[in-house]
């Protein structure tokens, strides 16, 4: 929380210290009943008050002093939102002058090779940490039953990390690895001739593409194709190429199925052609498979264990910090979140930036350490002070 936030927010400044309840009237409509109810609450409640609080000295019951000021309150959290632990979602396009709103995204962008080092110039300036890179080919006919766009050498990605590691040394940088933005049918991997997925060939497939991007330059490749085998396969194509060492892999080990992908899959046309994710994707009740499938990627040589959606997972991010507790924790606050606090922020529901607050202050306390957002730019003005 941002310290000018905190001194905004000065509650109960001014309240007696009787330790009395909340008893103002909401109106000038009060009936008589109401008023007399009150008055009589009131005097029961002043003749305990002085002999229950001060004499006989329930020291236990007093919390309010505690986080009275706002500093003091700011130090009832284990741990406060850094610049450091936001990671900002990119999409990046194959058409080099683009710079287009994203209109189920409020305030993305997707954009071209041209554009990038621009667009990153302020939130640098401001403290942006890291990225994380997705690709977007616009190029008709570019899609394929293998991907092929995913590891093409002048693919956005690729060209991407070259260009940004060349911009800005100190920038770390991360590529999403999946092929759902490259295949003609829009899967995260190679299928069957049934439309299942083939698991043997999609590893393969993706761990090459992994190691296409991590030979580019990239600090960490964070697999979110969710086939089974992939942090194992990948670790060992960089352990044989010698990268093993400056490569960071972030495995999407708790990734859900669900609605909430919808904005992204908008923005990076993504979406399946046919049928579902959910025979690769974790089914939402699946905490044992969560955790289970969380313990198998920290075995296989995961760096960071990544947790997705964030919201409607926290007890998964909590399960991922006590299994994985000697490492990183990440959770994606997805696009549909992001979409949703908009949507509900434009309707009047709340504030935006008291909403976004709450969300990553809850992921924090379920236990992330890295929160990919699409509110990290706002973030970084919102914790500058
Ligand atoms: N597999 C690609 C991928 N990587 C991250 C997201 C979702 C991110 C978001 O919704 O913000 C997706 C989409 C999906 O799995 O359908
Ligand atoms: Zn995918
Ligand atoms: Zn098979």
């Amino acid at each position: 929380m941002s310290w000018s936030t905190l001194l905004n927010d000065v509650t109960y400044r001014d309240r007696p210290n009787n330790n009395a309840p909340n008893t103002t009237s909401p109106s000038n409509t009060i009936t008589t009943a109401d008023a007399r109810s009150q008055i009589s609450r009131a005097r029961s409640y002043a003749s305990t008050a002085a002999t229950s609080v001060s004499i006989s000295g329930d020291i236990s019951s007093q919390l309010h002093g505690g986080y009275s000021h706002p500093l003091a309150r700011a130090w009832q959290a284990e741990r406060q939102l850094t610049k450091a632990m936001l990671m900002w979602p990119l999409f990046v396009t194959d058409n080099p002058d683009e710079e287009e709103i994203i209109p189920s995204l409020p305030g993305q962008k997707r954009v071209g090779l041209n554009k990038l080092v621009a667009l990153l110039q302020p939130h640098i300036a401001r403290g942006l940490k890291s990225v994380i890179l997705f690709g977007v080919p616009l190029a008709p006919g570019c899609k394929d039953a293998l991907g092929t766009a995913a590891d093409d050498p002048q693919g956005p990605v690729i060209s991407a990390i070259r260009l940004l590691r060349r911009a800005y040394p100190r920038l770390f940088i991360a590529a999403d690895v999946c092929l759902c933005e490259y295949t003609s049918h829009g899967h995260c991997g190679i299928l069957h001739e049934d439309g299942s997925l083939n698991n043997a060939l999609s590893v393969d497939r993706i761990s090459d593409v992994a190691m296409a991007y991590a030979e580019a330059g990239a600090h960490c490749v964070a697999p979110s194709d969710m086939n089974d085998g992939r942090i194992r396969a990948i670790k060992l194509k960089l352990i044989e190429a010698g990268i093993a060492h400056r490569v960071n892999l972030m495995s999407y080990a708790a990734k859900f199925s669900g609605c909430l992908y919808g904005p992204f899959r908008d923005a990076a046309g993504s979406a399946p052609s046919f049928g579902d994710r959910r025979c690769y994707q974790l089914p939402p009740g699946g905490r044992g498979l969560a955790r289970r499938a969380i313990t198998r990627d920290i075995a296989e040589g995961a760096d960071i264990i990544l947790v997705k959606p964030a919201t409607q997972f926290l007890d998964i991010i909590s399960d991922a910090k006590e299994i994985a507790r000697d490492m990183p924790i990440a959770a994606y606050h997805v696009s549909g979140e992001y979409a949703m606090i908009h949507a509900a922020a434009k309707a009047g529901v709340f504030d935006l930036k008291t909403m976004a607050f709450e969300a990553t202050e809850g992921i924090l306390r379920a236990g992330a350490n890295i929160v990919i957002s699409y509110f990290t730019p706002n973030f970084l003005e919102w914790l500058e002070t």
